[in-house]
C-alpha cells in the first residue's frame, strides 16, 4: 500500500540478500521507520515486541527468520532448534506454525549446504502467496459489502465496524478484513469504518486509523466499549474482523475484545464476518475456547499507554496506580455460532466444519 505516495509492503527482501526490512509498527502512527532483520534472533525479537504483528505477517517473518537460522547453521540439529525458538515467539497465531512447518518440510530432505538458499526461496514464495491470497479474499469480501450497499438502495455509505488492525501491515500487503474495505472502496462503493481503538495495544487507534487515512477511507475512531451502543442504534451494517487462528469447526480466535463485539452483533442482528486466509485455519483442533493457547502479554501494556508528547517524543505514561496488578490476555475466541461467515481466498464459508470442507474438500 502507499505511504505518502510511495508503495510499500510490510516486509521485503533486498534482492537475494540474507536480510529483510520491515516497517517498525511500534512507532506508528507517529513515526514511519523501517528496521532490518538479519538474524533469527532479530526475527524472534521483532515478533515478540510486535515490531511486526498480524497473523499472516508473523508467519512470513518466521519463514525468513528460519532461513536466516539455516544460513548460519544448516544442520539437522539447528533445523529443529531454530523451529522451536521461532515457534515460541508468539503462541496464538497459527500462521507462524504453518509457515515454519512448510519451511521445515521442504528443507528436511535437502543436503545441509542447500538449505539456506532454498529456505529463502520458500519464504519468498510465502511472501508472494500472501499478497495474491489477500487480493483474492478481498474480492470475495467486497461482494458482501456491495450486497449491503444494494440492499440500502445505494443510499449512503456501508458502515463497517472493525477490531484491531487487519490491514496491509498485518500481512505482506492488502490485509484481510481491511483488504475487503480497500477493495470495496477502490471499486467506488461508499464505505465508512468504525475503528475500535483496541485496548490495550491500540492497534485500531494507532494502526488502522493510520492505514485508512493514508488510503482515503472515511473512518471514525471509537472506544472499544462503544461498539455495542452503535449496533443497538443501527449505525453498523456489518462487522469485519481478522483472525489469528480459526478451528476446523469455525471458532475464531482474534484480538481480545472480538468476542464481545460478536455478542453485540448477534444481539442486534448485525452480520459478523471473519476474514482469514486458509493459512490461519488450524485443521487439527475443533473447540477454540478449550484448545487455543491465548497469549498472556505484559501487564504494563494495560497499566501504561504510549503516545506522542508535545515535543514529538514517543512516551509511555502510567494509567493505573503503582502496584496495581493487571491481566493481559491478548486474544479471545468467538464461537462459530456467533460468526455469520468466514471469508477466505476460496470464497465465503459457513462457520462450521461442513462449511470449511465445502471450500477445502482436500481437508474432508
Ligand atoms: C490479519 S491478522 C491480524 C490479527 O492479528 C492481530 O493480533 P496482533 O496485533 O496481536 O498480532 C489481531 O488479532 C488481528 O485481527
Amino acid at each position: 500500500m502507499k505511504v505518502d505516495g510511495v508503495a510499500y509492503r510490510s516486509i521485503w527482501r533486498e534482492g537475494d540478500g540474507a536480510a529483510v526490512t520491515v516497517v517498525d509498527q511500534t512507532l506508528l502512527p507517529h513515526r514511519f521507520e523501517t528496521l532490518t532483520i538479519a538474524t533469527v534472533a532479530e526475527a524472534i525479537d521483532a515478533i515478540k515486541r510486535m515490531v511486526v504483528r498480524g497473523a499472516p505477517l508473523i508467519g512470513v517473518t518466521g519463514a525468513y527468520g528460519y532461513a536466516m537460522a539455516l544460513a548460519a547453521d544448516p544442520s539437522d540439529a539447528n533445523l529443529a532448534s531454530a523451529y522451536d525458538a521461532l515457534y515460541a515467539a508468539r503462541p496464538t497465531a497459527v500462521n507462524l506454525r504453518w509457515a515454519l512447518d512448510i519451511v521445515r518440510a521442504e528443507m528436511e530432505p535437502l543436503a545441509p549446504e542447500a538449505r539456506a538458499a532454498a529456505a529463502f526461496a520458500t519464504a519468498d514464495r510465502l511472501h508472494a502467496e500472501d499478497i495474491r491470497t489477500n487480493e483474492t479474499m478481498a474480492a470475495h469480501g467486497a461482494a458482501l459489502i456491495r450486497e449491503i450497499w444494494e440492499e440500502k438502495g445505494r443510499s449512503g455509505p456501508v458502515n463497517i465496524l472493525t477490531h484491531c488492525n487487519t490491514g496491509w501491515i498485518a500481512c505482506v500487503d492488502w490485509g484481510t478484513a481491511l483488504g475487503v474495505v480497500y477493495h470495496a472502496h477502490d471499486q467506488g462503493i461508499p464505505v465508512h469504518v468504525y475503528v475500535d481503538e483496541t485496548r490495550p495495544r491500540n492497534q485500531g487507534a494507532s494502526l488502522t486509523t493510520w492505514e485508512l487515512g493514508a488510503h482515503g477511507v472515511p473512518h471514525t475512531l471509537i472506544a472499544d466499549n462503544a461498539g455495542g451502543h452503535l449496533m443497538q442504534h443501527g449505525a453498523v451494517d456489518i462487522c469485519l474482523v481478522g483472525a489469528d487462528r480459526v478451528t476446523a469447526n469455525g471458532d475464531a480466535c482474534n484480538k481480545i475484545g472480538t468476542y464481545l463485539k460478536a455478542l453485540a452483533a448477534h444481539d442486534n442482528g448485525v452480520p459478523f464476518y471473519v476474514v482469514l486466509p486458509s493459512s490461519t485455519i488450524d485443521w487439527r483442533i475443533g473447540d477454540g475456547v478449550a484448545e487455543i493457547e491465548i497469549e498472556e502479554r505484559a501487564p504494563d501494556e494495560v497499566t501504561h499507554i504510549s503516545g506522542i508528547a508535545g515535543d514529538g517524543t514517543i512516551v509511555k505514561v502510567r494509567l493505573a496506580p503503582k502496584g496495581t496488578k493487571a491481566a493481559n490476555p491478548a486474544f479471545d475466541v468467538t464461537p462459530a455460532r456467533l460468526v455469520t461467515g468466514l471469508v477466505t481466498e476460496r470464497g465465503v464459508a459457513k462457520a462450521s466444519r461442513e462449511g470449511l470442507v465445502a471450500l477445502f474438500p482436500e481437508r474432508g
